[in-house]
């Protein structure tokens, strides 16, 4: 090995792994996306995966409600991650799912599928083997990521926020009608929360060794920060 090759293995940080949990509209994506970006790391969203499979099932006539005709299912969609934080994308069977993944009659379906657990073992191993391939490391974040995907992650954060702040910010993103029915969006959102903490297989929980972050009065900005600050001093320890 030459000097210069030498010296840059000492000196290169070792990737590090972040998973980031958490309820609905707790902030999640906005900040993994801007902490991955600042540390130079990849980024994966993997609800996003399971929105894809949801997609795919609506696509293709499966009753989402008929969990073995799921389960069937769940080996066929190809689905693909793109892992760059500044243009993260999606697609399934080669097809842009991006927009056809945030729409309402998927977010309605989603639990449902992503309670089968053939579909939670083929998006797992699909997400365990995307971390294993990030050159510096990766920001991966969802619901089970801390507990069941990536239990050796150099750091886990579970972030929360109150029910009418997580309201309020996914009303922020609505446009008309929909907006100004506030109620309405803190039930959709409280109900995907129990059935995503309430069904059998790798539910919406926080991993014991954990840092719970409450959002409810920190700007984006402030968590983002927060959650840098962590990284940085696990990567020093
Ligand atoms: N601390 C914060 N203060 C105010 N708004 C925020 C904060 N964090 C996130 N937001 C806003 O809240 C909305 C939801 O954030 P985000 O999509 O990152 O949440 P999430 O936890 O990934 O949600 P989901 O699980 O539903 O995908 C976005 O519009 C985002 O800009
Ligand atoms: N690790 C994960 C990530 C997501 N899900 C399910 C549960 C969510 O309601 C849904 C959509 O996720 P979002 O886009 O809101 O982050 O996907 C899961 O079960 N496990």
């Amino acid at each position: 090995m030459s000097d210069t090759v030498e010296t840059a293995a000492r000196t290169a940080p070792a990737a590090v792994i972040v998973g980031i949990d958490g309820p609905s509209g707790t902030g999640k994506s906005s900040t993994s996306k801007a902490v991955a970006a600042k540390l130079g790391l990849r980024y994966l969203d993997t609800g996003a995966q399971y929105r894809a499979i949801t997609w795919w099932m609506l696509s293709n006539g499966i009753d989402v409600n008929d969990a073995a005709a799921v389960a069937d299912a769940a080996g066929k969609p190809e689905i693909i991650s793109g892992t760059d934080p500044s243009a993260p994308t999606i697609t399934v069977d080669g097809a842009d799912a991006a927009g056809p993944i945030r729409t309402q009659e998927v977010t309605s379906a989603v639990s449902a599928v992503s309670a089968v657990p053939e579909v939670r073992t083929r998006l797992t191993e699909l997400q365990r083997s995307i971390a294993a391939e990030a050159p510096a490391g990766i920001v991966v974040e969802g619901r089970d990521i801390g507990t069941t995907v990536l239990p050796d992650a150099d750091l886990k954060i579970f972030l929360t926020a109150s029910a009418e702040a997580r309201a309020a910010r996914r009303s922020g993103e609505l446009k008309g009608k929909e907006a100004s029915d506030l109620a309405a969006t803190q039930a959709a959102l409280v109900k995907r929360d129990a059935a995503d903490s309430g069904r059998k297989t790798s539910p919406l929980a926080k991993a014991g060794d954990a840092v719970e972050v409450d959002t409810t009065e920190l700007t984006l900005e402030q968590v983002i920060e927060c959650v840098v600050t962590l990284v940085e001093e696990r990567r020093s320890a």
